[in-house]
């Protein structure tokens, strides 16, 4: 079993759990539910920089990444730096992360913001808007075509951005569709865990215009953007290489910096 696969069948259990816990009911009382969304999509297509900057304390492949930072600052420190968006992980076993840290870093920052899950079910997506997403994530490789068409449907009723990820031309094949928003390029082999950047330059050609492009995973440097800009990428999302040092905003901030330059 991969590891995608694990998530997914932890999630179905916390998911079911968490329904019982907060009805959908509750969820649409949210303050936070009926709050103007800001499109992520539209940040980076008028952004030459393009950078999406992730809270990340720990994954599958690195284990821990970084445990001292409080999101409240590493958001603020972000949305300083000049980021487009910022991307929030909730969950928690795998990643250490949480919905609270999702309303943390909506307190923080005037950025749209990503929810960085696993998503398998309606109740998700309701979820991420109630506790102040602006984008939601689907992963081609766990969901089906209908899956992808009904989850990204919802968002958009709830005027939630879409990101849908693929890693390979047959989930990008499987998953086009005009509810989606942007179109993610994984570049993290999610059963090796190694990152290879050609995966993002095999893809581009196959993704139509009307999406906008965003490489993910295993960016670290200057050099990577400028690689992968004239293959069309607009999005660039960048986490472990700035929260494992000990100031994330300062560190996205000096790396915008010198991508200007
Ligand atoms: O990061 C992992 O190890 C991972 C493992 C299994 C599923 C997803 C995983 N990562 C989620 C992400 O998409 C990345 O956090 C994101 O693209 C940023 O990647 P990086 O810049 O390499 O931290």
């Amino acid at each position: 079993m991969d590891i995608l696969q694990k998530i997914v069948n932890d999630k179905r259990i916390e998911v079911s759990l968490r329904k019982r816990l907060i009805p959908v009911k509750q969820l649409e009382q949210s303050i936070l539910f009926e709050r103007e969304t800001i499109s992520l999509a539209k940040k980076l297509r008028e952004s030459d920089t393009g950078i999406i900057a992730e809270h990340k304390r720990r994954s599958p492949s690195k284990q821990v990444i970084n445990h001292d930072l409080n999101v409240f600052d590493v958001a603020r420190g972000y949305e300083n730096a000049g980021v487009c968006g910022i991307s929030v992980l909730t969950d928690g076993k795998y990643f250490g992360g949480s919905l609270d840290d999702l309303l943390t870093a909506r307190a923080s920052c005037n950025l749209p913001l990503l929810r960085k899950e696993f998503i398998i079910d309606d109740y998700q997506i309701i979820e991420a808007k109630a506790y102040g997403a602006d984008v939601i994530l689907l992963i081609a490789s766990i969901l089906t075509r209908a899956e992808i068409k009904q989850f990204s449907e919802l968002a958009k009723q709830l005027h939630l951005d879409v990101l849908l990820e693929v890693h390979n031309k047959n989930e990008l094949h499987k998953s086009i569709m005009p509810s989606l928003d942007m179109l993610g390029v994984n570049n993290r082999n999610l059963k090796t865990f190694e990152v290879n950047l050609d995966t993002s330059k095999q893809l581009c050609e196959l993704i139509p215009n009307d999406f906008v492009k965003v490489s993910e995973s295993g960016i670290s440097s200057i050099e990577a953007i400028k690689t992968l800009q004239p293959y069309g990428y607009k999005g660039f999302l960048i986490g472990e290489n700035f929260m494992k040092t000990n100031d994330a905003g300062k560190s996205a901030a000096q790396f915008i910096k010198d991508l200007e330059r």
